[in-house]
């Protein structure tokens, strides 16, 4: 009798293990069919139970469309997080000091591959450290004003009188969850949501919150998969609610994330704040490095000019403050992940 495919979601994968939820809500192992297959944890896949007598580990024997895989390369290996999710959370702490680097890099990749970004500032309680931390994401909670963004040429890129990118001040470890978890939580709900972030920030103080069960539900993940401990090496996939609209996603930690994937000569566009400004520079093909008539050098420096119409816009996010059209950290940050690039290339 032939068996029949069934569908299901990879929710987490050890080697060539993976965990595939089914269409009842059972969790089985399956293994791909085949070398090169390689399943990636929200992948939504074929798969087929055993013949009877054959154990009850399945076979994955197709993987279906992604809508998105994010994913990071090194000069070793890429390594993917996770497909077909909605948007990618980067967790930062007031302690540790994070790098912005990284941060950067983070959401490079996640405008290369469509998938938008939030990020979370965790630690709320540590008054002082979190203060500097708020500070130095100053650019990146900048509100773009409405009549600048209308002017520039690549303006689609960025939703007008919204932030780069939106920033949640939050404390995990409290009840209340800190100032803006209430609308985080918001931007969460009926998504898929990867968390991203270094060690230590509070990525699993989240996940708990969120999903009670997280702990029981990797224990016994680690189990099936007779791994003996957990330690985060794979990105793993929990439904926040029951009825399956929200998912959070653990991932593992990285030293450095790798770029390789991206071109360089692609970079400003995946820097939203540096690509629309990268229209109308005197050469077609500046890489607004050293090029003369350079609009986007130039915006680096036009604080004055449009002070006034960043400070009304950004009154509520940077207390006022004046900001240039692109902030000279980031231009700084482009600068040199445009050297990383291109001498890889
Ligand atoms: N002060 C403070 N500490 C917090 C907060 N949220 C989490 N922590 C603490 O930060 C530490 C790290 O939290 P985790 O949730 O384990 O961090 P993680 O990002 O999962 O770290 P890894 O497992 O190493 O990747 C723990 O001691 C938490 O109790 C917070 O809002 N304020
Ligand atoms: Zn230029």
């Amino acid at each position: 009798m032939a068996v029949a495919l069934q569908e299901g979601l990879v929710v987490t994968g050890h080697g060539r293990h993976y965990v595939v939820e089914t269409e009842d809500g059972q969790r089985r192992i399956c293994h791909p069919r085949g070398k090169k297959s390689q399943a990636v944890v929200g992948d939504r896949v074929h798969w087929l139970a055993p013949a009877t007598g054959q154990g009850d580990e399945g076979s994955i024997e197709a993987i279906l469309p992604r809508s998105n895989l994010f994913y990071r390369q090194d000069d070793i290996r890429t390594k993917a997080f996770a497909a077909n999710i909605d948007q990618v959370l980067v967790l930062l702490g007031a302690e540790p000091v994070f790098s912005e680097w990284q941060l950067a890099k983070a959401l490079v990749a996640a405008q290369a591959a469509g998938i938008p970004a939030l990020i979370g500032l965790n630690k709320q309680d540590l008054t002082e450290p979190f203060a500097l931390a708020w500070q130095r994401l100053a650019a990146y909670r900048q509100v773009w004003p409405t009549a600048h963004l209308e002017s520039a040429g690549s303006a689609a890129a960025l939703p007008t009188g919204r932030a780069l990118y939106p920033v949640f001040r939050v404390q995990f470890d409290a009840e209340h969850g800190g100032e803006d978890w209430p609308a985080l939580l918001h931007r969460l709900q009926g998504k898929a949501t990867l968390v991203l972030g270094p060690s230590g920030v509070g990525k699993s103080t989240l996940i708990n919150r969120l999903v009670p069960a997280a702990d029981a539900q990797t224990a016994e993940i680690s189990r099936a998969l007779n791994s003996g401990r957990h330690t985060t090496t794979t990105t793993t996939w929990y439904w926040v609610d029951r009825a399956e609209q929200t998912a959070v996603l653990d991932s593992p930690g990285f030293q450095e994330f790798g770029l390789n994937h991206i071109e360089w000569q692609q970079l400003p566009q995946w820097m939203p704040d540096i690509g629309r400004h990268a229209t109308g520079c005197k050469f077609y093909n500046c890489t607004h490095i050293h090029e003369p008539g350079c609009i986007v050098r130039d915006a680096v420096d036009r604080e004055e000019v449009e002070a006034t119409r960043v400070e009304e816009a950004n009154k509520e996010t940077a207390g006022g403050m004046a900001l240039p059209l692109i902030a000279p950290s980031r231009y700084a940050l482009y600068q040199a992940l445009f050297a990383e690039l291109r001498d890889k290339s």
